[in-house]
């Protein structure tokens, strides 16, 4: 039997980074992966999303400039399109695999089903370890309905060869905003069928419904407050029936949140307790089994499922388990950022927490399209909102632009080092750019 100090489970974001920590520190490790190498960020998520969003950029960019020495939007081709994505995303299996190899981290390909708190399964070999790294992450979760299985996903998606005429999203979250944006960008009728009338929730509500216009008037349709009941064939279609609302479309895109990997596993067998948000870990990431530890999206945890996250997850752990006892983790302030032409970003106190205690708060919000960093490349729609507490300390801050993902970075450092006006005032920023309108924020 292959016998381990670590094995890790998963070879994601987290996982993959781990199972190099471990290595640095002179640990035997192994690493399981039941299907591709590198996980969901740059087979199926992040990365792919975004090869196809470099598209919509591109167009989105002519298009507010018509008028203004462009006569007409370029069309996107699709399949054009999708074989950039794939001149990325098909080397990253082979690379990640490679990379392990060369820094000798043993690779098993297979289902990893724990015997014991010791002793784990992978295609039928039996592997042994003192301490074990579970990094399994996510699944799109499928709605119970009627008509579940014709559900399809952000993966189905991110892998289209041909896009079709019509696409609806079930959902209205970070991925159906994303998707949608990209399908209509590149030419299908789009729709977002949510069942209430609070899209993205942790985003701030008056410029989430600035983003919901913005995106009507490109032509994405939204539908609120529908309760999804089923989903009929009606060869070669799809119809969406809800209480008084059916739509046809051509393909359904499930995006009601996703599910951790952890059924599979056989957890019981090991003593890792798990909930249906995840494996359940102290402040330690260490889970109700003392050698067996857990990071990134497959944690119950409340902070958000996303790649720079499991990356401090996966440095963290590492310390932790190699060194027995550190210090609880401690989370920096993690920016969010839903992309598109008009990218939503975000950073602070919740969304959920300033609802609560509203009378503790007071905001600000900025028109931004006046301001020359805007003006320039007619970013009509740029707008900041500012959250400041009593003493007048900025607490959040929520960004719709096409620059939004540039500032919200800036403002990461400016919140996390608790920089005065003068203080940021102190630096000389290029202009123009994003940055050098910080002093003005702040
Ligand atoms: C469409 C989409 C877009 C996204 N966009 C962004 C973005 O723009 N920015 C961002 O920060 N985040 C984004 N995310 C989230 C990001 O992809 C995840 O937060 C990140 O991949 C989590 O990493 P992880 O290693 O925890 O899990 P994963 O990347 O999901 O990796 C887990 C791995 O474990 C494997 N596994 C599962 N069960 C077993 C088992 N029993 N045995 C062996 N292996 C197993 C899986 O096959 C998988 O490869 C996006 C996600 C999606 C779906
Ligand atoms: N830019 C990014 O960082 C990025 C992009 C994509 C995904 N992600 C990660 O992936 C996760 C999953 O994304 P997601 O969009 O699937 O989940 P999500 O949790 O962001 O959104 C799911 C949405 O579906 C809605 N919903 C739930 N049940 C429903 C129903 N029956 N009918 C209609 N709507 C329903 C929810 O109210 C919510 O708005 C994200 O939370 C994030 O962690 C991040």
């Amino acid at each position: 039997m292959n016998t381990y100090d670590v094995i890790v489970i998963g070879s994601g974001p987290a996982g993959n980074a781990a199972a190099y920590g471990f290595k640095e520190q002179g640990e035997k490790v192994a690493i399981i992966e039941s299907d591709l190498w590198g996980g969901t960020c740059p087979n199926r998520g992040c990365d792919p999303k975004k090869m196809l969003m470099s598209g919509v950029e591109a167009q989105k960019r002519v298009s507010t400039m018509i008028g203004k020495g462009f006569k007409q939007v370029p069309n996107i081709n699709w399949e054009d399109l999708m074989a950039f994505k794939r001149s990325y995303t098909d080397h990253v299996p082979e690379n990640t695999k490679t990379g392990l190899d060369e820094a000798e981290i043993d690779r098993y390909q297979g289902q990893a089903e724990f015997v014991d708190a010791h002793n784990i399964m992978a295609n039928d070999q039996t592997l042994s370890a003192d301490q074990f790294l579970i990094a399994t992450g996510q699944r799109p979760a499928v709605l119970p309905i009627d008509g579940s299985d014709l559900l399809q996903s952000s993966t189905d998606f991110l892998a289209l060869e041909h896009l079709p005429k019509r696409v609806a999203f079930i959902g209205a979250g970070y991925i159906a905003f994303e998707l949608a944006v990209i399908a209509n960008a590149a030419g299908s009728e789009v729709h977002i069928i949510h069942h209430n009338e609070r899209p993205l929730k942790e985003f701030d509500k008056e410029l989430v419904d600035d983003l919901v216009n913005h995106l009507e008037a490109e032509g994405i349709h939204f539908h609120f407050n529908i309760n999804t009941k089923s989903i009929e064939l009606s060869q070669p279609n799809y119809k969406i029936v809800g209480e008084g609302f059916e739509l046809m479309t051509d393909m359904v895109i499930g995006a009601t949140g996703r599910v951790p990997n952890v059924e599979g596993l056989h957890l019981d067998r090991a003593g890792v307790a798990f909930d249906k948000r995840g494996i359940q870990v102290d402040e330690h990431l260490q889970t109700t089994q003392a050698t067996i530890f857990a990071c990134g999206d497959v944690l119950a945890k409340s902070q958000p499922k996303l790649t720079p996250v499991a990356g401090f997850e996966a440095n963290y752990v590492v310390q932790a388990m190699k060194a027995g006892s550190t210090e609880k983790i401690s989370y920096p302030l993690i920016p969010t950022i839903v992309f598109g032409d008009q990218r939503l970003a975000r950073i602070g106190v919740s969304e959920k927490e300033l609802a609560e205690h509203a009378k503790k708060y007071h905001s600000q919000t900025i028109d931004l399209s006046s301001w020359y960093t805007y003006q320039r490349i007619n970013d009509q729609g740029a707008t900041i909102k500012l959250v400041y507490d009593e003493q007048d300390q900025i607490v959040a801050i929520t960004c719709l632009s096409q620059l939004a993902d540039e500032l919200i970075n800036y403002l990461l450092l400016v919140l996390s080092k608790k920089m005065s006006h003068e203080e940021v005032a102190k630096y000389i920023f290029a202009y123009p750019s994003p940055a050098s309108d910080l002093s003005y924020f702040i």
